[in-house]
């Protein structure tokens, strides 16, 4: 692995609130153009850890790179966040219809009406919410303004992707779609960063594992160094219980 592939590299992190500590991780990387997996058991601080690495929390001790700079704490970084897009387990949508929700990033970005009505239709196709677009997002299930949440992440292409298990609240059929079609979803140069609890995607998406117990990172592979082995099928209410 050379540094070039390094997208993001946390060095000497602590993270603690209210006396208790949550985070203390010497060294992690995200690789670029990878699917990086977060796993753990249930507070083992993969949500706090996505927080840090995504640049929404800036209130820990330690240093963020970005291709190998320095992210400066104290600036709001809005240009490098534009960059990012985050996909969580509770949708939260804008009023108004699905269009507007999945158009508003790319608004707010400048583009013109044309492009827009052009990515829009390409993604919400790709998610099979085309129908949807007129709809008010109101009267949603909680599946489709998961799936709402999803497409108006992807359609910035952003370089960066982070997922915490947005998949949760899908049913069955949903969650195969996305796990058959995640890696066609995103473009070959998008990094993702995903925390997870369904060993199925870990399965078939993962490049890479790093596994969190108790705010610390024990392990950090490769796919083809993790025992798959250890996994089983399904969906584990704590990965404690597996790895
Ligand atoms: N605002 C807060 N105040 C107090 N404790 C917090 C706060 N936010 C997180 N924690 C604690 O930090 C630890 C890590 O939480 P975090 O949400 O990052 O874990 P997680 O691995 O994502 O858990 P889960 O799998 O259940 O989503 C937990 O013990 C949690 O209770």
């Amino acid at each position: 692995m050379n540094r070039g592939n390094k997208i993001l590299k946390v060095e000497n992190i602590d993270k603690n609130i209210n006396n208790k500590q949550i985070l203390q991780i010497r060294k992690y990387s995200v690789i670029k153009g990878k699917f990086n997996f977060i796993i753990g058991a249930n507070g083992s601080g993969k949500t706090s850890l996505l927080n840090i690495l995504s640049m929404i929390d800036n209130d820990y001790q330690g240093t963020i790179y970005y291709k190998g700079k320095i992210i400066s704490k104290k600036e709001r970084n809005c240009e490098l966040r534009r960059r990012f897009s985050v996909i969580w387990q509770e949708p939260y949508l804008y009023r108004g219809n699905v269009y507007h929700n999945i158009a508003l990033p790319l608004k707010l970005r400048g583009f013109n009406k044309k492009i827009i009505h052009k990515k829009v239709k390409n993604i919400s196709q790709k998610i099979e919410i085309d129908d949807l677009l007129e709809q008010s997002v109101y009267t949603l299930s909680g599946g489709e303004r998961q799936k709402v949440s999803i497409a108006r992440a992807l359609v910035t292409e952003p370089e960066i992707l982070f997922v915490d298990e947005a998949t949760t609240n899908l049913d069955e059929e949903s969650i195969n779609f996305f796990n058959s079609h995640f890696a066609d979803l995103v473009t070959e140069e998008m990094t993702v960063v995903m925390v997870s609890h369904d060993r199925r995607q870990i399965k078939e998406l993962a490049d890479r594992i790093a596994y969190l117990k108790k705010g610390k990172i024990l392990s950090s592979q490769a796919r083809e160094e993790f025992d798959f082995s250890q996994l089983g099928a399904g969906i584990c209410s704590s990965i404690e219980e597996i790895v």
